[in-house]
């Protein structure tokens, strides 16, 4: 009988595709292997094995696999379950969410590659170019398309390779390669006959004025004594501790060919040993001591508790304690943190109670990394898991916990590209799935998050003291418009923080200064022609970068040199207007010559370790001042914080969108958290035009009940999340009028369907052109009592399917993002 295979293919189509398998491996194959196949003409891909079975597709003839990469199962079936549901609730396809779930380590790269035509003999068909394009390929073999594409330049690549097709000149080929590899490392020991005392010496002897060998031999026998080396050369040493001893290369060498010396490989981890004092025993406080056992207790009627616990409350002890539980209890744990700067304090509080257990999975570790950690969690090596967004893909067997911790993060959802998946909210899904337990843990709960536990559905605890004496800091809002009229300013710091920041120099303090947005400034004018550079490809103005001397736009990367004079008038007199944090740095810098300032933004922790050494010269070195974007704000434990600033939290404010109320809260609390975490009650300084603003009034207070009270009845009233669910379509076209005129008809069906109060739009987007295409947008907002949501994704399918086959909309693309937040 001929065995055929579902499997799941990475690409944006919403189905599985059916393969068959060559009688040999039918055998071998299980669901949750992966293969390699063939897909279209020339594409070869890692596929996911989802179901084995023994009927022939209808519509097409089913073709081979190539290759079987597995034998034992890499993906569970409660994942492949998983990127289902993903799927059709974010509306992209199973192939889109294995994509993102399967680190690319374990997906196999196919390089397409060009190669000579040996049968080829006809060069008078050739053109000069491809002729000289031949002769490379003659020379090198075999070239890919990218080393092509560099010869070419400016040429159709595709054009000038699909005329060397038809002429038979060229042949077209991919190249397989699996990306993981796992780490070896070369060990050595002596051959059996000689690994005793008696013997060894005997050999040292019969080496006699082979110096260079006996050398080589000593220094193994300086690392294994004689009187251990029966029991312990079987384990041999690493061949690497040979080579630091500088012993001779080609004496190794010799030995190893004569047989004294045996050499073999072994495959190791790539995760260094960490040091674990699992001996340190945590004393909760009283306070947490009862949350924690809150906690525990809820979990017996709730699936999902909220911990909402102040900052500096120590959750994370609180964590810890329930962590331990867990696995005690046998079951495994996964720990979510939003963001690397966040992991870097954390993770290693974690890695001092629980050491070599637990896996850490984030996107600044390698492909090889990545797939340690996950076969680490298949094979149970890892019971525990700290891990970023995508960790909720991790091959999880027996989870009976899971964390999120800073739940309302906005980064744990995932923006571009598909699958728009919310982190918190697939781990609460998959949980259920997996009868496992949810805490969510923040200062400051999502709006969402915080009305499913004053509804009842989560259970919640909260912890409102902060850990030991430590207490709330006192928040204080500067008025800008005064300190403006009474000319107190400073560039662009007002009198009070200033003071405030030099009195913490003097105090052998330190103070984290916000600014939430990076670069010197957000533009440059001309003071002559009030020209102003904007990005070519967006609509936005480019950003100026001080230090790189560049502008940049930060929608898509473009970037040019500074013009010395403006290139519209020929001005020298172009300024920059606006603050970022690269200009507060210089301007503190300036102000303060003998404090040491530092910066911690996108621009400064692109390296793989630029936060852990920010971070640790924060901690330890002399810098008195750290600057920083929304990666100040989060999780920062110092010792000797105690004045936070906060700049342009107008701005935050007023931000258009229902959230930014939300949002501004979050931030400027969580920012403010950092400040007075130890004995010594902190200070934050809001500088702000608005001071009467019922955001900040909130903050001040430290009142995060009463934010939420206000916010909800807007909420309610405006019918927004959480009473609704927002789907958000975003229409792009190059062509403008196109892109609207979509927009415009696709709003039109959704309204007959749903009615026009539940529609919002189309508008222009935020930035209405972005990387030259137009963007307009679609809110839909589903009521979700009423709606059958189900059916309104299924309408909404269909209904794109429809406009994008219209020919005259072949080219819009419609991006579609449920959750939008
Ligand atoms: N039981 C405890 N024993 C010793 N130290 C503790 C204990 N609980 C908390 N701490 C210390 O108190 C400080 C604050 O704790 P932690 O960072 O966990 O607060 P948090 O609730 O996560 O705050 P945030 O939300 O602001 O990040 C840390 O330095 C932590 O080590
Ligand atoms: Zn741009």
């Amino acid at each position: 009988m001929d065995v055929f295979i579902d499997v799941i293919l990475p690409v944006p189509i919403p189905q599985f595709f059916t393969y068959r398998l060559p009688r040999h491996l039918a055998e071998l194959a299980k669901v949750g292997c992966r293969v390699v196949v063939e897909f279209g003409k020339s594409r070869v891909m890692t596929a996911l094995v989802v179901k084995i079975h023994g009927n022939p597709p209808e519509k097409y003839p089913a073709k081979y696999i190539q290759e079987l990469l597995d034998t034992e199962p890499v993906v569970t079936p409660t994942q492949i379950w998983l990127f289902q549901w993903v799927a059709e609730y974010y509306m992209c396809t199973a192939g889109e969410v294995m994509n993102v779930a399967l680190p690319s380590g374990l997906k196999i790269s196919s390089q397409s590659k060009i190669q000579y035509n040996p049968d080829f003999h006809h060069d008078e068909l050739l053109t000069d170019l491809e002729k000289s394009f031949m002769d490379v390929l003659i020379r090198e073999d075999s070239i890919s398309y990218e080393e092509a594409g560099r010869l070419l330049g400016e040429q159709d690549l595709n054009k000038f390779l699909k005329s060397l097709v038809a002429k038979h000149a060229i042949i077209l080929f991919e190249e397989v390669n699996e990306r993981y590899k796992p780490k070896l490392i070369k060990k050595i020991r002596l051959h059996s006959d000689y690994a005793t005392d008696e013997n060894a010496l005997m050999l040292l002897e019969s080496l006699g004025k082979a110096k260079k060998q006996q050398e080589v031999l000593l220094k193994y026998l300086s690392i294994i004594p004689l009187d251990q080396l029966s029991e312990k050369n079987e384990e041999g040493i690493d061949k690497q501790r040979l080579k630091e001893a500088e012993v001779s290369d080609s004496a190794l060498a010799a030995l190893i060919t004569k047989g004294i010396f045996e050499q073999w490989e072994v495959q190791v981890s790539r995760f260094d040993s960490l040091e674990s004092d699992s001996l340190r025993e945590i004393q909760l406080s009283p306070a947490q001591e009862a949350a924690s056992d809150q906690i525990m207790g809820l979990f017996s009627t709730k699936d999902v508790v909220l911990f909402h616990g102040i900052t500096g409350s120590g959750k994370t002890e609180v964590y810890i304690d329930i962590i331990k539980k867990a696995l005690d209890s046998g079951t495994q744990v996964l720990f979510l943190l939003p963001e690397i700067a966040l992991t870097t304090q954390i993770v290693r509080r974690l890695k001092r109670v629980f050491g070599d257990t637990m896996g850490i999975y984030h996107s600044r570790f390698s492909d090889n990394e990545r797939v340690e950690v996950w076969r680490g969690v298949l094979d149970q090596k890892f019971q525990f898991v700290v891990g970023v967004r995508s960790s909720i893909f991790l091959p999880f067997s027996n989870l009976g916990l899971i964390i999120v911790d800073e739940e309302h993060e906005s980064s744990y959802k995932q923006f571009d590209p598909a699958p728009r998946y919310h982190a918190r909210d697939v781990a609460i899904m998959l949980a259920l799935k997996m009868k496992a337990r949810v805490l969510l843990g923040s200062a400051t709960p999502s709006m969402e998050s915080f009305y499913q536990a004053q509804t009842g559905k989560y259970g919640l605890v909260s912890l409102k003291e902060r850990f030991g004496n430590a207490q709330l800091p006192h928040i204080r809002l500067v008025n800008m418009r005064v300190e403006r009229e009474k000319k107190t300013l400073t560039k662009e710091f007002s009198s009070v923080l200033l003071e405030a920041i030099g009195q913490n120099i003097e105090n052998k303090k330190q103070s984290i200064i916000f600014q939430n947005r990076r670069g010197y400034a957000p533009y440059l004018n001309c003071q002559q022609c009030n020209w102003i550079p904007h990005c070519n490809q967006c609509s936005v103005t480019l950003t100026h970068h001080l230090n790189a001397r560049t502008l940049i736009c930060h929608y898509c990367g473009y970037s040019e040199s500074v013009p010395r004079v403006c290139p519209a008038c020929g001005s020298p007199h172009v300024r920059s207007v606006g603050v970022g944090t690269e200009r507060i740095e210089d301007d503190l810098r300036e102000i303060f010559p003998e404090a040491g300032v530092l910066r911690m933004d996108l621009d400064t922790t692109r390296t793989k370790n630029a936060y852990e050494n920010i971070i640790g010269e924060f901690e330890t070195g002399e810098v008195d001042i750290l600057v920083g974007t929304q990666m100040v704000t989060k999780g920062l434990d110092f010792d000797r914080v105690n004045l936070v600033g906060v700049f342009n939290a107008d701005k935050l404010i007023n931000f258009p969108d229902f959230r930014s109320g939300e949002r501004a809260f979050q931030l400027i609390t969580q920012v403010s958290g950092r400040a007075g975490r130890r004995e010594e009650k902190g200070i934050v300084l809001i500088q702000t035009n608005n001071p009467a603003n019922r955001v900040l009034q909130y903050i001040v207070d430290s009142d995060y009940e009463g934010f939420y009270a206000s916010e909800i009845k807007e909420r309610e009233a405006y019918n927004y999340p959480p009473f609704s669910r927002i789907i958000e379509l975003t229409v792009k076209d190059v062509d403008r009028n196109l892109a609207q005129e979509a927009a415009e008809v696709l709003a039109k069906r959704m309204k007959d369907y749903l009615g026009e109060q539940r529609i919002l739009g189309p508008e222009r987007g935020l930035v209405e052109r972005i990387r030259n295409k137009f963007h307009f947008v679609i809110w839909m907002k589903l009521e979700k009592e009423k709606m059958n949501i189900q059916a309104t994704k299924q309408y909404l399918r269909e209904e794109l399917v429809h406009l994008i086959t219209e020919k005259k909309f072949k080219s819009v693309q419609v991006v579609v993002n449920v959750d939008a937040v």
